[in-house]
């Protein structure tokens, strides 16, 4: 299997081979504790911020009279400046402009990419296309416009695709091939499709299109400091809202379109700073973006998009109350006015129906995933009682590390139960000459930050984490995801192992299980059958007697699994047309539809809410 580096790969390294200890460079050697104090420092020597890479210029827009292709945003001229503090200053991740020069930051962090003889090189690798040749897709819904085969089909504006070639993106992937041309055609849409997929391009390039396509929009009277996106991209998780702003930043270098993000746990007062210098797609965490439209700093009058990803997760309880209140009781456009996409890898055809209020005439789209949910993981289930489970990591990791497999190549996520807990594990483990960090709930957003892009860095390799990290992270290389304590949910389960396993790459997956887990016997033990794993024959009898553990997966007992149009379900009769009438099956050969024992599995990056999360 190919597992050349993609860009995101080789800022990565690059960052991780300017660091110190507990780098995979200090792994024959016994490893040093590093007091708690000293252990999340940022590294010296770690990159600069970015660089700018010249003036935003509209001379790769291609000229559309009276669009913002053709219009230059000569509004950036009287900005006071704005840096961000580079990746591992401050805030991360926000950067969007050089405070000193008054320039956009080079997002790709490479000064020669307005040139193109440094991004035609290399392709990006990431996603393993051969794995997609034979994926299961269906749509349904009236007139779906047909898929393409290739970015060079789609007209997305030469600054775009400038970008899309600077990402090394050479061919869309499945969800891309098929939710772009829906996009564009300004259907709305429910898209599910698997982890590591692609999904953000998928959404963010229609978007970022349409705006540099519009008309430069009146702003409405409003207070001075109101401000009016055209796009609104919600995700469950700050992380996730900074993972999606980071890439929204590479695909609208040099547009002229401006993407913000506000989450919670960060000083507002430089998000509304952020706000005041001009936003086009706002990328927002639920909770924060209340506050900013109480305080009337945000309207949503002029959304033309609307963007929800891990769909399912905003809708599920916790967050139905606010994501109806954005999108219902402020100022939005209705359905229909606006522009509506939802994006998941798991739609449960409860919050199908829930989302199906947000969406005007739309076209459902499931993407199976590339090989099945777990072919590219391998699962193992270990009884491991619980005063045995330290010593068992311990083994673990040992055995990692004499067959080479550490290091920022190979990163450890470690998953458990609480926040107490898991400051107690990073501590024994540093104690024991594995470096660790944490993040949890109780750590701050700043910490939290740190923590993550120390693990991706492999400065500390291995990451214990309650659930706040199980899902919507994209952290290349991880190798390793260990349930040591075992969640409730078949589903958390299945979000935390698909940390690893990502865009074609193989994984690992371990779990302890014991007394305490019997409730998940008989969905962990049907999951791992569904994928082809081993199931253990002390597993199989823990599940011929146990009945429980939440189970979504296709034929289990909660039915809740979602990769088919609810529309379709014989059950659902709303009058019909509507609804749904007619289906394009693009399946060759897949049958009708998801049925129960169907492999495409959403493995998901589903985020849980960072207010849900702040209590694990
Ligand atoms: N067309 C493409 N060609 C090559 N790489 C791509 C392409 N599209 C996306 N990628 C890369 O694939 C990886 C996964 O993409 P992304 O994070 O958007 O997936 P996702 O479907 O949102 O995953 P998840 O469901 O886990 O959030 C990213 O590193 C991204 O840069």
């Amino acid at each position: 299997m190919t597992t050349r580096t993609s860009w995101a790969d080789m800022a990565a390294n690059s960052a991780a081979e300017n660091v110190g200890s507990g780098s995979s460079s200090a792994s024959n050697s016994k490893p040093v504790y590093v007091p708690p104090h000293l252990r999340n420092r940022p590294p010296s020597a770690d990159p600069p911020a970015p660089t700018s890479t010249g003036p935003a210029s509209s001379n790769d827009r291609p000229g559309q009279g009276g669009s913002r292709w053709a219009a230059p945003r000569n509004d950036y001229g009287n900005r006071s400046g704005y840096g961000g503090g580079g990746r591992l200053g401050g805030w991360g991740g926000r950067g969007g402009w050089d405070r000193g020069r008054d320039r956009e930051v080079n997002p790709f962090g490479n000064d020669d990419a307005d040139t193109e003889q440094a991004f035609s090189e290399q392709e990006n690798t990431a996603i393993n296309f051969d794995a997609y040749e034979d994926i299961p897709v269906e749509t349904s819904g009236d007139n779906v416009p047909p898929p393409v085969n290739t970015f060079a089909e789609i007209d997305l504006g030469d600054a775009l695709n400038l970008n899309i070639r600077r990402c090394k993106y050479v061919k869309p992937t499945p969800v891309q091939r098929h939710a772009i041309p829906i996009a564009l055609a300004g259907r709305d849409l429910m898209a599910c499709a698997q982890t590591g997929s692609g999904k953000t391009a998928a959404f963010c390039f229609p978007i970022i299109s349409g705006i540099m396509r519009g008309q430069v929009p009146q702003k409405p009277l409003r207070g001075a400091r109101t401000v009016f996106p055209l796009a609104l991209i919600l995700s469950p998780t700050r992380e996730l809202s900074m993972q999606i702003h980071e890439e929204a930043r590479k695909f609208s270098y040099q547009t002229g379109v401006k993407v913000v993000v506000a989450y919670g746990g960060a000083p507002i007062n430089q998000q509304l700073r952020d706000l005041e210098r001009g936003v086009d797609i706002l990328v927002a965490t639920p909770g924060r973006l209340v506050d900013l439209l109480e305080r009337a700093r945000v309207s949503l009058q002029m959304i033309r998009y609307l963007a929800l990803d891990e769909a399912d997760r905003m809708l599920d309880m916790g967050f139905e109350p606010q994501i109806r209140k954005i999108v219902e009781q402020m100022d939005m456009p209705p359905p229909g006015v606006r522009q509506t996409m939802l994006f998941s890898a798991t739609f449960p055809r409860e919050i199908q129906r829930l989302a199906s209020d947000f969406l005007a005439n739309y076209i459902f789209l499931a993407v199976g995933r590339v090989g099945s949910s777990t072919d590219l993981i391998v699962q193992r289930v270990e009884f491991v009682h619980e005063s045995d489970k330290r010593s068992h990591l311990m083994d673990l990791l040992h055995a990692q590390r004499a067959n080479g497999v550490q290091g920022k190549q190979a990163l450890t996520l470690v998953f458990v139960e609480t926040k107490k807990g898991a400051d107690s594990l990073e501590h024994w483990l540093c104690m024991n000459g594995f470096p660790a960090t944490t993040i949890h709930g109780d750590r701050s957003q700043q910490e939290r930050e740190q923590a993550l892009r120390s693990f991706k860095t492999g400065a500390t390799p291995i990451l214990v984490a309650t659930d706040v990290a199980a899902r919507g992270l994209d952290i290349p290389h991880v190798a390793h995801v260990v349930n040591f304590d075992l969640p409730n949910d078949i589903d958390d389960y299945v979000h935390r192992i698909g940390r690893t396993g990502r865009a074609g790459k193989t994984g690992l997956a371990t779990a302890f299980f014991n007394e305490n887990n019997t409730n998940m016997a008989k969905a962990l033990a049907d999951l791992m059958q569904e994928a082809n794993q081993e199931v253990p024959a002390w597993l199989t009898r823990y599940a011929a007697r146990s009945f429980g553990g939440r189970n979504r997966r296709p034929g289990g007992g909660g039915g809740r699994f979602g990769g088919r149009d609810f529309r379709r379900d014989s059950s659902y009769n709303r009058g019909g047309s509507d609804y749904y009438s007619g289906g394009n099956n693009n399946s060759g050969g897949y049958g009708g539809g998801y049925g129960a024992n169907v492999a495409i599995v959403c493995i998901v990056l589903v985020g849980i809410g960072e207010e849900i999360l702040t209590k694990k």
